[in-house]
């Protein structure tokens, strides 16, 4: 499946709610900045559950900013909005640049009211902005995120985290599945089972086929220690049960291409190559050539290249650990990867980034991110009731 927003007829066009997230954050700037956008629109039909005033705020405060060109932000009174009136006079203790009590109480019910109204049809999807896990805290909701609260008002017990982007500079699309996400590091190794894994990875396959059309997916999965365990002596995971437990699914699942388990650093060299369209060394450098004039800018840059079929990168990844994951997707994908929830009975998208109180209010937020999780929902309520899009939209390469 394309990442790509389409005009559809307005009867086929997916309701989605965007549920605004921490209000003391960045949410409400990149919601503003991604629906300028007008082929967003004409792809969708949007609700915004959230505060009026914070939208308000936020649009005076773009306004005024030297960064915000007037059509790169839209004005409050052009958005429907289902104002959540429980929190709504909580705006008064919000603080720009802070999560607390009343900026976690807002953010979590923006995000219940969208399940709620979900769960009853209103809405094919929801796409969230970020919240602070500290801020739910503070306000007494002890989740360690928003997959946990969507899964739990969903009443599933098989969910997944899944990144997804698309190359701007190749077009290829980077899957990755998280195998456990918010928990100390040191937890990892007991969280993960045989049993889980074979859960995470019957709803990538699941995911894959259904939602992105991969019948035969191949499989990349990484191991846990440097260079996977080298045989017991950096780590024992991989010797007593992951070889095994892979092996076995192999067994299982004669259909997939199950690769594993890879070091957790080289992982991620394919992908990284798939993702830059750039073998080993440059591909714009002649052998031999040199760069720069200083003495050590005198080193030759390798011309090697790996043949292209070996650097076929697969449909998905597995990293057993959240920043396994997240930290080579952000690196290639910071500004577009999408977190998709996986599992659930309706679609869920979120931009990859967080609350970023450090740039809350001044005007600079990129809302890429954003605009791809709204294009990927789109996409993917059209995929799950297969209706047929009329035309194409690409995410500009520029932005
Ligand atoms: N989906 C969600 O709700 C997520 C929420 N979080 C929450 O966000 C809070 C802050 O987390 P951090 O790890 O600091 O990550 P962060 O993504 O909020 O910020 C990391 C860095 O990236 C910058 N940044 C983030 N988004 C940006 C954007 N759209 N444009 C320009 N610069 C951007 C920030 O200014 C900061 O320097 C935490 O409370 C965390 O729990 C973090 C990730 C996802
Ligand atoms: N690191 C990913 C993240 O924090 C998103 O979590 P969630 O709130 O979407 O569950």
């Amino acid at each position: 499946m394309d990442i790509s927003t389409t005009t559809y007829k307005t009867s086929d066009r997916p309701r989605i709610a965007i549920a605004m997230g921490d209000p003391a954050g960045i949410g409400a700037e990149v919601i503003l900045k991604a629906l300028a956008d007008r082929q967003l629109w004409a792809a969708c039909q949007i609700t915004v559950v959230g505060n009026k005033q914070v939208l308000l705020d936020t649009y005076d405060r773009l306004r005024q900013s030297p960064y915000c060109p007037l059509d790169s932000y839209i004005h409050p009174d052009e958005l429907n909005i289902l104002e959540v009136e429980a929190v709504r006079k909580m705006v008064g203790a919000v603080k720009q640049g802070t999560g607390n009590a009343a900026s976690g109480a807002m953010s979590f019910a923006y995000l219940e009211t969208a399940i709620a109204r979900t769960l009853v049809g209103d809405f094919h999807g929801i796409v969230t902005a970020p919240i602070a896990k500290s801020a739910w805290k503070a306000a007494g909701y002890d989740y360690p995120g928003q997959t946990e609260l969507l899964a739990e008002k969903a009443g599933v017990e098989r969910f997944g985290m899944l990144f997804v982007a698309r190359s701007p500079h190749t077009g290829w699309m980077l899957r990755a599945l998280l195998a456990t996400t918010h928990i100390p590091l040191h937890q990892v190794p007991e969280a993960l089972t045989p049993q889980l894994l074979t859960r995470k990875l019957d709803l990538l396959v699941e995911c894959l086929q259904r939602d992105f059309g991969v019948e035969q997916p191949r499989i990349a999965i990484a191991g846990l220690n440097p260079h996977s365990g080298e045989q017991g002596q950096l780590g024992r995971e991989e010797v007593d049960w992951l070889n095994s437990w892979l092996e076995a699914e192999r067994q299982n699942r004669p259909n997939l291409q199950l690769e594993g388990l890879l070091p957790p650093d080289t992982m991620w060299v394919k992908p990284g190559m798939a993702w830059y369209g750039k073998g080993l060394g440059s591909r714009e450098q002649g052998a031999g050539e040199t760069r720069g004039k200083g003495a050590e800018e005198q080193l030759p840059i390798t011309n090697y290249q790996l043949p292209i079929t070996n650097y076929h990168p697969a449909d998905a990844y597995l990293a057993l650990y959240h920043d396994q994951g997240l930290i080579p997707v952000k690196l290639m994908a910071f500004d577009r990867a999408v977190n998709t929830s996986i599992g659930l009975p309706f679609i869920r998208t979120s931009p990859d980034h967080g609350t970023a109180f450090d740039i809350a209010g001044k005007g600079i937020a990129d809302a890429t991110s954003m605009k791809a999780a709204i294009q990927l929902a789109t996409e993917l309520v059209h995929t799950r009731n297969s209706a047929t899009p009329t035309t194409n939209y690409q995410l500009p390469i520029t932005n």
